[in-house]
């Protein structure tokens, strides 16, 4: 309730090198990560008896790009509701006044890990296969909520040792500058559909290309496409799956074709030769099936011209996954639709500040 945030004492602890004034509620905090937009903590609710995960935004209105995606993280994660989108418990800020709001928490369900951690271990199918199977699941639920995510990638995705899943956070905002950050951070594009890296119209599939990337990084157990910038990462894509076809090149806008020309001609590895059978689990029985599955699973995802990959409900009723298949989970009700046009604002650095102080003072 409202009236007991306000009232609700604070107090203040180093997590790491950030200092975090949270509710006296939260307990316990260590530091678990650091993202883009800021620190990460675990802690535990002596109010809920759980442990949770608080993110710490820092000013999140220094800048529009910052604005924008915690504006945008904000109203995305009240409106989604799935088991497999990490879901949003309290939003708060010690500060009293708009003049002096500074800092935005956000208290989530705590994870274990994140997928970074997992891509290098050997899984078996079964892990394999429910892990993909579940963030299908959650893209499947952000894209009927007309939610492009756009940037999944092993860092944005979390996991717990009974092998749950959930997708951290809502990815790009359609009008989110592509490149230059104000912070020190890297940004990783290993996990870009070819789409958004050469500028194309985009679809959902561009999440399904992710996926993809993400799937075959835990098979191999390294990048499929460690790009250092969006030239090497395209030349990374066609030298390892052939050049685009030509139907493929005249959809692409005149500057970008005529450089796509330039490019030698590849033929790509088979996808036997990109994931032998020696990469997938060995267990007993019928792996070698299975791995052919995977396999073939894999090849439709990675599919370089986004009218050929294969989509998501197609990816959900194929063999590899389809035996983990529950409507509820699959078909779970789509949220009330996320409208874009809210990204597309142009607001001032001021006025950004301004919606997402109200955000936050009228959050649940
Ligand atoms: C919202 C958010 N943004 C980034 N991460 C999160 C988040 C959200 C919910 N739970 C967790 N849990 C969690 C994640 C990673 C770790 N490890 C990191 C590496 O070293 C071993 C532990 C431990 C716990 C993290």
């Amino acid at each position: 309730m409202k009236g007991s945030r306000q009232n609700e004492g604070f107090h203040t602890v180093e997590v790491g090198e950030t200092a975090f004034t949270v509710l006296e509620r939260y307990q316990n905090l260590r530091q678990v990560g650091t993202g883009a937009q800021g620190v990460v903590a675990a802690a535990y609710d002596t109010q809920l008896k759980q442990n949770v995960a608080i993110k710490k935004l820092s000013r999140p209105f220094q800048n529009v790009t910052h604005a924008k995606r915690a504006y945008r993280e904000l109203r995305l994660m009240s409106l989604v509701n799935h088991k497999n989108i990490i879901r949003l418990m309290n939003v708060f800020t010690s500060q009293k006044t708009l003049e002096d709001f500074q800092d935005v928490y956000m208290v989530m369900e705590l994870m274990e890990a994140n997928l970074s951690q997992v891509v290098n271990l050997e899984l078996d199918h079964e892990r394999l296969s429910y892990l993909l199977y579940q963030l299908l699941c959650g893209v499947r639920h952000l894209h009927a909520a007309g939610i492009i995510h756009r940037d999944l990638k092993p860092s944005n995705i979390a996991v717990k040792s009974d092998c749950s899943l959930k997708i951290l956070d809502f990815g790009l905002a359609r009008t989110a500058n592509q490149g230059f950050l104000m912070t020190p951070y890297v940004v990783t594009r290993y996990y870009r559909s070819p789409e958004v890296i050469l500028g194309m119209s985009y679809s959902g599939t561009v999440d399904i290309w992710s996926i993809g990337c993400i799937f075959g990084e835990m098979v191999r157990g390294q990048v499929l496409f460690p790009g250092s910038d969006h030239i090497d990462q395209w030349n990374k894509i066609i030298e390892t799956l052939g050049s685009p076809t030509p139907e493929f090149v005249n959809r692409l806008q005149p500057a970008v074709s005529n450089y796509v020309r330039t490019r030698p001609h590849y033929r790509g590895m088979s996808f036997s030769r990109l994931f032998p059978d020696g990469c997938f689990p060995t267990e007993s029985g019928g792996s070698r099936a299975l791995a052919a599955q995977a396999r073939d699973l894999l090849q439709k995802m990675l599919e370089l011209d986004p009218n050929k990959r294969i989509n998501i409900d197609d990816a959900l009723r194929h063999p590899y996954t389809n035996i983990w298949y529950e409507p509820s989970e699959v078909e779970a009700p789509p949220p009330l639709q996320y409208d874009n046009s809210l990204d597309e604002r142009e607001l001032t650095v001021e006025q950004w500040r301004e919606e997402l102080w109200r955000e936050v003072i009228n959050w649940r």
